[in-house]
């Protein structure tokens, strides 16, 4: 049973070392912050990682970012919702016909399904990306078109980066959830994100989730930044 979390931070589990991952969430409270695991460490250590933070009372976000047939991506979405995960992804790019299959999916195998969200355009991505991929859009541009379809598919939300936050907002509405990596507190290193915000700037433009990793688990005290970012957003 997970402890209501009600700081908007989700803390990226970016670990090669599984006692470094574990040494971390042992100072961690699930009111204080979800959980992200993403490939790095479920390919390393596999779904029982998920289970043990899963037991521990954490939300979980498993962003394993699907990206295949529709059938494909519907079993993947539900053998992560078996693990007892508050949130997995697609990329939207996979198509409508992928995301509405795995809703679909998630809704016929689960009364409590977990939130599906679509990724758009990565946050380490910019302009210059997108020409390179043949994209004669902005980011902002693409991250519209791709979260209107996302939407249309009746997921939850998007993962994109706060710079798009106002903008989405306005365009699909409150109750679309925003989930913004790329959240760089002042003064720490932006690393390869390219689309960054401070988490004060992320909540006012309308963020709903701050994906927050290196700038909290490669730091010298984490428990230090998470707890200046939650007090810097009105939490704890
Ligand atoms: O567009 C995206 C989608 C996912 N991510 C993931 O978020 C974290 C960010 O970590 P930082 O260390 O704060 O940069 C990482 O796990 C990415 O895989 C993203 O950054 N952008």
């Amino acid at each position: 049973m997970s402890t209501t979390c009600l700081s908007p931070v989700i803390v990226a589990l970016d670990f090669n070392d599984i006692e470094a991952a574990k040494n971390l969430v042992e100072q961690l409270e699930p009111s204080q912050c979800r959980l992200k695991v993403g490939k790095e460490m479920f390919t390393l250590f596999g779904p029982e990682f998920v289970r043990f933070l899963v037991a521990k009372g954490f939300d979980v976000f498993l962003d394993l970012k699907f990206h295949d047939i529709p059938a494909t991506t519907a079993k993947a979405c539900v053998a992560a919702a078996k693990l007892g995960v508050w949130m997995v992804n697609v990329h939207a790019s996979g198509g409508l016909n992928m995301m509405q299959t795995a809703k679909k999916a998630l809704a016929d195998n689960f009364e409590n399904p977990p939130m599906l969200i679509g990724v758009t355009v990565l946050t380490s991505m910019d302009d210059s990306d997108l020409q390179k991929l043949g994209i004669a859009k902005s980011p902002a541009e693409q991250v519209v078109s791709l979260a209107t379809l996302v939407k249309e598919a009746g997921l939850d939300g998007v993962v994109c980066s706060a710079q798009e936050a106002n903008l989405l907002k306005q365009e699909l509405g409150s109750s679309f959830k925003l989930v913004t990596p790329g959240i760089r507190p002042a003064g720490s290193d932006v690393g390869d994100q390219k689309r960054i915000m401070t988490p004060s700037d992320a909540i006012n433009a309308g963020s709903d989730y701050l994906v927050i990793g290196r700038p909290i688990t490669q730091a010298e005290n984490p428990m230090q930044v998470l707890n200046q970012v939650n007090q810097s957003l009105g939490f704890k």
